[in-house]
């Protein structure tokens, strides 16, 4: 460790050390695209699921596929702990948004070393190794590197049988569009970094793993999903109307959401992340029946959400469902 003095770890707000936290400094939909599209990936073989899905997925024999992601980012709440849970949930949601079960996953960690004390990224990691404990997932190894900004992630390796798989592309017209999470964590994290109040059913929703609703999903027979984050339910879902070759009609007032949420967003706590998702979907998305609170909640940046799933699940909202391919890929009613 450098020659720096350092504060005991209980006066540090983590998310002073982030330009934008959690799923709301991911980079915006239309530029990854432009940038992806100009790069030539490897696929073929046994590649199942490319670019464009929650998560890549190779045919490992006949019948079982292996699920590989990633997600890291920086401080989404002060509470190194939480964070470390948070990002560990949101990192595992990838795989079981696919319909797969996580079997390892290792962490990323990037540290301010002499900024911040090791004391707190060793909180961070033990909150990761919590949420892995009870997903069930030996969590093993990682690569940690000096970073100006703390990040902290996971990269997770699934396994799910082929015929299990759940596919953003998956959708079809009929089928009602149910999400196992309450939107508003965007909004409630904004608020949080810039006043330090402190939301626990936010930072519960957070930390909290999508393994029962897909398990759930999957038991269904439901084949189509994704997972709710930083493209907030408006942006994501246009991903997977676009992918599926299909519409969707959201009901604005069947979305749940979180307590406070409103009136966040009353008082301007919006990341730029939200905004830019709510101009990126306007223009393929029928917004006229709701104002612009509305909009903004719909679009949200959200941080470790929930599962939009194409298929009712018992104990779940229906928020929608999708239709034949219309003139809009969305119409919020
Ligand atoms: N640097 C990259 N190289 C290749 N593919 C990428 C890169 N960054 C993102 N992607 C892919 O772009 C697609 C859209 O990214 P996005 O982050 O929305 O997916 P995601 O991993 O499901 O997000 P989240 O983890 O927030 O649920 C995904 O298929 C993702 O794997
Ligand atoms: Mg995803």
């Amino acid at each position: 460790m450098p020659d720096i003095e350092v504060s005991p770890p209980g006066t540090y707000r983590l998310t002073r050390y982030a330009h934008g936290g959690g799923c709301a400094c991911k980079i915006p939909p239309d530029e990854l695209g432009d940038m992806l599209g100009s790069v030539d990936l490897p696929g073929g073989g046994d590649l199942l699921v490319g670019t464009g899905d929650d998560a890549a997925v190779v045919r490992t024999d006949t019948d079982t596929a292996l699920v590989a992601t990633t997600d890291f980012f920086a401080p989404v709440v002060d509470d190194p702990y939480d964070w470390g849970r948070i990002a560990a949930a949101n990192a595992l949601s990838d795989v079981y948004a696919m319909g797969a079960v996580p079997v390892v996953a290792v962490n990323l960690l990037g540290w301010p070393r002499g900024v911040l004390p090791t004391e707190l990224a060793e909180r961070v990691l033990r909150g990761g190794a919590e949420t892995a404990r009870l997903a069930g997932c030996p969590l093993a190894g990682g690569h940690s590197v000096d970073d100006p900004e703390p990040k902290y992630g996971l990269a997770v390796t699934g396994r799910a049988p082929v015929s299990g798989l759940m596919r953003n592309d998956a959708g079809k017209p009929g089928l009602p569009l149910s999400l196992t999470k309450p939107l508003g964590i965007g909004v409630l994290n904004s608020r949080h970094k810039a006043t330090g109040e402190v939301f626990p059913e936010a930072v519960e929703t957070m930390a909290t793993l999508n393994g029962e609703a897909a398990l759930m999903a999957v038991e269904a027979g439901i084949e189509c999903a994704t997972d709710v984050t930083g493209f907030g339910l408006l942006g994501h879902l246009r991903e997977l109307v676009r992918a599926s070759g299909v519409s969707a009609v959201v009901d604005a007032t069947a979305v749940p959401l979180l307590d406070g949420a409103r009136q966040a967003v009353r008082d301007g706590y919006v990341s730029g992340g939200s905004r830019r998702n709510l101009a990126w979907v306007r223009e393929g998305t029928d917004l006229s029946a709701v104002d612009e609170e509305r909009a903004l909640l719909l679009a949200d940046a959200q941080t470790s959400g929930g599962l939009l799933v194409a298929g009712r699940l018992p104990g779940f909202p229906v928020v929608g469902e999708l239709v034949e391919r219309g003139e809009f890929d969305v119409t919020v009613r």
